[in-house]
């Protein structure tokens, strides 16, 4: 599987504010960006931090975008993933509407209960993992499943496990123009963090999109 992680940063590397309320960082061009790459992959995920503060739907904008899928005997819209450990998804969550497929990665610790109402609201549950989703065994079964382009859309918890599993491929960073601070602010990569061994990225573009700069990186 091909995994591309795409996230809108502020200068000093925030993705949102300290009460995590979400942030227009990315300009109107950056996010028809944005679009084109959701079109080109099979499906986008998110952790249940960003369902939980931000609500996205994570769908195709762009008609032409879907028709071109269409075209090409795809589903309109990528499916949605979300990296829920405890099933915490809300079932009135907007990622769980009919328009497109839903995968809930789930662990064992997941109650049944949760399991079962994500199940009735239109989620296809995997479970991979014991305490938290274990990535490396979810994204066997996705690709099992005909997953084989990924975009990861955030947040910093999801994004630093990837990079800790060396499951990144590669990272198209937005940085807008603007400063949002806050020492409990979530940023590209939190978890843990890196003390001895940090991934290191090959940097193959820069470019001035907006009022900001479009970087990204090979980080496989
Ligand atoms: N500017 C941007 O491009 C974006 C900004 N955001 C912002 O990021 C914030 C949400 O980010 P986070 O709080 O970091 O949440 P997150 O979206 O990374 O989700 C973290 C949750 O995912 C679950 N999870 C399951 N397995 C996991 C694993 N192996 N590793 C890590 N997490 C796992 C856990 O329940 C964990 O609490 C929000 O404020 C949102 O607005 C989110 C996406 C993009
Ligand atoms: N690329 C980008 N730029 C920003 O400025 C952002 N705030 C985000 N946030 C991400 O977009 C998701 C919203 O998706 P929908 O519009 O609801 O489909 C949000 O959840 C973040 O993942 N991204």
């Amino acid at each position: 599987m091909h995994v591309v992680v795409n996230a809108a940063t502020s200068v000093d590397g925030k993705l949102s504010t300290r009460r995590r309320e979400q942030v227009k960082i990315s300009g109107e061009a950056d996010f028809a960006r944005v679009d084109r790459l959701r079109a080109d992959s099979d499906a986008v995920l998110v952790g249940v931090g960003t369902v939980l503060a931000d609500d996205p739907h994570l769908t195709v904008d762009d008609a032409d975008f879907r028709t071109e899928r269409a075209a090409a005997g795809r589903p309109a819209h990528p499916a949605r993933i979300v990296a829920d450990s405890r099933a915490r998804t809300p079932t009135d969550a907007r990622i769980l509407d009919d328009a497109a497929t839903t995968y809930l990665l789930v662990s064992e610790s997941a109650p049944d209960d949760r399991r079962s109402a994500l199940e009735t609201a239109g989620a296809t549950v995997v479970v991979a993992g014991e305490s938290r989703v274990s990535f490396p065994s979810a994204f066997a079964e996705l690709e099992r499943r005909g997953i084989d382009r990924l975009m990861v859309e955030g947040g910093g918890e999801v994004i630093f496990s990837l990079f800790e599993a060396g499951l990144v491929d590669e990272l198209s960073l937005y940085v807008g123009s603007l400063v949002l601070g806050g020492r409990d602010a979530p940023t590209l990569a939190d978890g843990e963090g890196f003390v001895e061994s940090f991934p290191s990225l090959e940097l193959t573009g820069v470019e001035r999109i907006d009022d900001g700069v479009l970087l990204t990186y090979d980080a496989s």
